[in-house]
């Protein structure tokens, strides 16, 4: 059987004396897809930090391709992309100056895709508008269309669909799925219902 991609083995973590998870374990496969549910404050964005190597607050174990996360923490995080809770768009420069900055930090990204990714998050004819002149909305579609660049294996993503409508989350969610068809692996949390319920994986921390 093939070692699963990130193992988690009993993972404890407390903030200001409340214990948000005890016993905390999961595996995630190539190709799969995991949604973290759980109630307001149970910890959802705090177990992703700590998924992301941005928190190193918790007990327990945390593997990568079968070695712990500590041991091949740049391997780790060449793999991964992180989508944290707020857009990450810079209001001064423009949907493609965001995107070319983010290709110049990420080298493997292809800078002739930036049109076409801003062009399926449907901002074509913003391109050249600055973010802070764009809806909460359009903003957190520029920090979507970086999904449309990167193939890392895994990608961690913070409620992705916070302030998308219908259709967008629609087109998200198929990113998703063909993310995960590709070989990817995706980790989310989101309050939206999923329409693609069949091959997604469900870990409720309130059961923890
Ligand atoms: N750096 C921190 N210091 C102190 N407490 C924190 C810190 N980060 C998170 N917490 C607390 O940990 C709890 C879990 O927060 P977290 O943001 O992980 O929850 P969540 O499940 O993502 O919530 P939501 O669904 O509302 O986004 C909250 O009670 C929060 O106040």
């Amino acid at each position: 059987m093939s070692k699963p991609l990130l193992a988690v083995t009993d993972l404890f973590c407390e903030r200001e004396e409340r214990i948000l998870f005890d016993g905390l374990a999961f595996s995630l496969k190539q190709g799969e897809v995991m949604q973290i549910e759980g109630r307001n404050g149970s910890g959802k964005t705090t177990l992703l930090r700590i998924l992301s190597g941005l928190s190193a607050q918790y007990e327990g174990s945390i593997e990568w391709r079968g070695e712990s996360v500590d041991n091949v923490r740049d391997e780790f995080l060449a793999d991964l992309l992180y989508f944290g809770h707020q857009p990450g768009v810079k209001g001064m420069l423009t949907p493609q100056e965001n995107l070319r900055w983010y290709c110049a930090l990420h080298p493997a990204l292809q800078r002739s895709k930036i049109d076409e990714a801003l062009g399926v998050v449907g901002l074509t004819g913003y391109e050249d508008v600055p973010c802070h002149s764009l809806s909460a909305g359009q903003n957190r579609r520029v920090s979507l269309a970086r999904l449309y660049m990167n193939q890392a294996p895994l990608w961690i993503l913070d409620e992705p669909f916070t302030a998308i409508d219908k259709k967008g989350v629609a087109a998200m969610e198929q990113l998703l799925l063909d993310h995960a068809q590709r070989g990817g692996s995706v980790i989310l949390t989101t309050h939206h219902d999923l329409a693609a319920q069949q091959g997604v994986v469900k870990v409720n921390l309130d059961s923890f």
